[in-house]
């Protein structure tokens, strides 16, 4: 049987699971996986084209497509922000790892995507932001192991705290 020997990153776009999860990784000595990079090799396409030029519904069935596909051991898995739309790309995530939710406000997630950014956002242009917060806060709160608060900046007290609570949950949950 697999272990759940993965971390997998979830949360809102901007909510740090790309840089949080590169340190965290580096901390743990763990192999770090960005499936947003995944995603554009399988389409040889930005992420921002892939939205353009083929849709939202399209990117998001890629996306399923790709973390399905996913079977990795001993990984940080950064998730883009829209995979917990497909349920089952989440269940298939959290049969091999914990999934823990980077958790941010409405205003932390305004002030940190910014549309200039061309972040290639999984929602239609005329969906603001608030729709997607609210639509999704259920989906990640639903799927979350762990939930961390990470509204502030990034130093590395906070790192090792989360580093501690993730050690915490492995040792109490006996997962592996
Ligand atoms: N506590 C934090 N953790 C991670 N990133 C943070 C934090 N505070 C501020 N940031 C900034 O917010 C942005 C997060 O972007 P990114 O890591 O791409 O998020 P995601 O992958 O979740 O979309 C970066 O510009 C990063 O420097
Ligand atoms: O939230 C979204 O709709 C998306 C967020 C992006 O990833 P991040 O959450 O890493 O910014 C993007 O690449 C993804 O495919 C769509
Ligand atoms: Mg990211």
């Amino acid at each position: 049987m697999k272990t759940r020997s993965n971390l997998v990153l979830i949360g809102m776009p901007g909510c740090g699971k790309s840089t949080l999860g590169r340190r965290l990784a580096a901390m743990r000595g763990l192999r770090f996986i960005d499936t947003d990079k995944l995603i554009e090799a399988d389409q040889n396409l930005p992420i921002q084209q892939i939205v353009n030029l083929r849709g939202v519904a399209y990117l998001r069935e890629v996306e399923a497509s790709v973390l399905n596909r996913l079977d990795v051991q001993n990984s940080i898995i950064a998730t883009g922000g829209s995979a917990v739309y497909s349920q089952i790309a989440m269940q298939h995530l959290a049969e091999q790892g914990v999934c823990i939710y980077l958790e941010i406000s409405l205003a932390t997630l305004m002030r940190r995507v910014k549309p200039s950014q061309n972040r290639g956002l999984a929602k239609l242009p005329q969906h603001p932001l608030p729709r997607l917060y609210y639509e999704r806060l259920p989906l990640y709160q639903a799927v979350a192991d762990i939930t961390v608060n990470n509204n502030w900046p990034l130093t590395a007290v906070r790192l090792s705290i989360l580093n501690r609570r993730i050690n915490d949950y492995i040792k109490h949950t006996s997962i592996n």
